[in-house]
């Protein structure tokens, strides 16, 4: 990274709530120690309670050029770091133990002599870490022996303790034995209450955030990380699943990952390292689901918590969901993605989410049946936007339909009620007999059709059969769409085909709920007719408008009536050019 990367990096792990970072490596090159100069220079750039921490090798030159890098900060952190495992002292710097306790106790007191110890730089808050690195391979005696060592050296108090951060280089064993590791440390070393223990996990074996959790629990204060567990080989501890893991504990870890794809967009640009897509958390496909059986549970738990009325601050109980995403500003949206291993109830969360349709039980294993075909031919992934078209075409709900619904009227015939009300009681409209007059056009023609039956749905039944559909309704579900004055009506309706027991489904929307029913039918009656030709006689050509009131009158032997009132007075539905698939 350059300087200006450094500086936006470190400009969003303050935002994120970070209160010490590690800025640079001092006395590697002009460009960190520029950067720690230019953070230290720049007002308003370093919040009063964050403390800017540097790393260095114990070696007097650098240690030198990396204090000077902090001159004029206000709080600062100086880690000095030493092997310490027999490994590392044999091959790396082929020095005893002994030796390697005089280097750590000669580098700390040459750290506080030119920090705290030193007059100028009284205007620093100083703080001290020391890293016995490779500590993980280190006996923990001897651990404990440096340790002490350079606490006496630097001298730390209760109210600014030293840091020793306890680092696997190299992840080498399971999490639980580097947490007795630490155990160990946190019960053997003295004066515990001037100490702060950090965790330095790597990823080596895959159990760096185990490890760190472990190690926590087994009494550390203070973990060391990278976002998304950038750092040599397999990287360092991720502090993202750290802090998010909490979270789905109940506990806020005070670090705001509300806008998780602004940190890994800034990550990305910085490391240039993607962030893998199953990356805990993080990862683009973390709250995606596409087998069917996910799919199927969380549409369920949606369901649940709608119809509980779930707060945002309610527990979150969501199956196979272990963060609501919007906690980290993912859309639910994307949370269920469609291949040819999803099933209804994948499906139908997305026509709810695209059209919020909320499609029944026997209405989603049809389309789900057809989507999935379409699936396994495309031998890919169906985005949702061709769900959605796939569902909008299936069922005519945009395009040019089959059948228009132009015009009709309903109306409830008190003569042919089977048991008239005593005088004087009310009408039960329910048992009422229902007459249906209007026209169709299949787009080309017009076509004047009548029925009766015991209600709206019935009796346009009735009205097709003239036309060779003959269709009996098996199932009837309905539901709004929208509230107040906006509010429509969507009605699903399953038919089966006298003839071959062939089930189809059509849908309807409308404001008005027994148009809606009469669309829905007729959706199903174009569906079952596909491009097989109508048997009827269609209107003259001129079917104006006009027309069909003037046929209305002759063949009732009355003008038509007047628009929205029925002749019985009971019931009347009606409509003037209403599409209807
Ligand atoms: C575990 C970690 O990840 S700690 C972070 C490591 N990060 C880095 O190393 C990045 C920055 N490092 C650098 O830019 C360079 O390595 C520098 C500037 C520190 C040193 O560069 P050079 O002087 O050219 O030394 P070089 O890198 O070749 O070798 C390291 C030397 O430091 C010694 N050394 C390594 N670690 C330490 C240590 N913790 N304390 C003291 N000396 C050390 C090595 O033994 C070696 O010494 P030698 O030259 O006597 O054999
Ligand atoms: C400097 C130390 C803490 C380190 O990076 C490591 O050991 O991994």
């Amino acid at each position: 990274m350059d300087s200006d990367q450094k500086y936006a990096y470190f400009k969003m792990l303050v935002e994120l709530g970070y209160k010490e970072i590690e800025v640079s490596f001092p006395s590697a090159s002009d460009t960190d120690f520029g950067f720690t100069r230019r953070l230290v220079e720049t007002p308003g750039t370093v919040p009063d309670d964050v403390w800017l921490q540097v790393l260095s090798p114990c070696r007097e030159d650098l240690i030198r050029k990396t204090v000077e890098s902090l001159r004029g900060a206000k709080k600062a952190l100086l880690h000095l770091y030493l092997a310490t495992s027999e490994c590392f002292q044999r091959i790396v710097f082929q020095h005893t133990q002994e030796q390697g306790i005089e280097q750590a106790v000669r580098c700390t007191e040459l750290a506080r002599k030119l920090t705290k110890d030193d007059p100028s730089q009284s205007g620093t808050e100083w703080a001290y870490e020391f890293s016995p690195e490779t500590f993980s391979d280190t006996s923990p005696e001897y651990v404990i022996r440096i340790c002490e060592a350079v606490k006496k050296a630097w001298g730390p108090s209760k109210s600014n303790p030293i840091i020793f951060n306890l680092p696997a280089t190299v992840e080498m064993s399971t999490p639980n034995v580097y947490a007795d590791q630490i155990e160990y440390f946190c019960t053997n070393m003295s004066e515990r209450e001037k100490i702060c223990v950090s965790l330095h996990p790597h990823n080596d074996r895959g159990c760096a955030v185990a490890a760190a959790e472990l190690a926590q629990m087994a009494g550390a204060d203070r973990v060391e990380g990278t976002l998304f567990g950038n750092g040599e080989r397999t990287g360092n501890v991720c502090l993202v699943t750290l802090a998010l893991n909490l979270y789905t504990q109940g506990i806020h870890p005070r670090i705001d990952f509300s806008n998780i794809n602004h940190v890994i967009e800034v990550v990305e640009r910085s490391n240039k390292i993607p962030v893998h897509e199953r990356h805990p958390y993080g990862g683009q496909l973390v709250v995606c689901a596409f087998s069917g059986s996910h799919q199927d549970a969380i549409n369920k738990g949606f369901r649940a918590r709608e119809s509980l009325r779930a707060q945002p601050s309610d527990p979150w109980q969501m199956p196979y969901l272990p963060i609501d995403p919007k906690d980290i500003n993912r859309t639910y949206e994307a949370i269920i993605r469609v291949n040819s291993q999803s099933g209804k109830g994948g499906v139908a969360w997305i026509i709810q989410q695209k059209l919020s349709l909320e499609l029944p039980r026997g209405l989603q294993i049809a389309f789900s049946s057809i989507v999935q075909r379409q699936a396994d031919a495309a031998k890919r992934e169906l985005l949702s936007s061709e769900i959605e078209k796939l569902f909008i075409d299936t069922y005519r709900l945009q395009q040019e339909p089959r059948f228009n619904l132009l015009d009709y009227s309903i109306n409830a015939d008190r003569s042919e009620s089977p048991a008239p009300p005593p005088k004087g009681k009310a009408l039960n409209t329910q048992r009422l007999r229902r007459h249906f007059d209007g026209f169709i056009s299949d787009g080309e023609d017009e076509y004047h059709i009548k029925g009766s039956g015991n209600g709206p749905i019935s009796s346009l039944a009735n009205a097709l059969y003239s036309f060779g559909i003959n269709l009996n309704v098996g199932d009837y579900k309905e539901h709004a769409i929208g509230e107040g004055s906006d509010v429509k009506a969507a009605t699903y309706i399953e038919c089966i085909a006298a003839d071959s027991q062939e089930r189809i489904w059509g849908i309807g929307i409308d404001t008005d709920t027994v148009q809606a029913s009469l669309v829905a039918f007729l959706s199903a009656a174009a569906s079952y007719m596909g491009d097989r030709p109508l048997t009827q006689t269609p209107l003259p050509k001129k079917g104006t408008p006009a027309n069909r009131d003037l046929l209305h009158a002759q063949q009732n032997g009355h003008v038509a009536p007047e628009r929205g009132r029925s002749p019985g007075g009971v019931l009347v539905s009606k409509t003037n050019g209403v599409s209807a698939a």
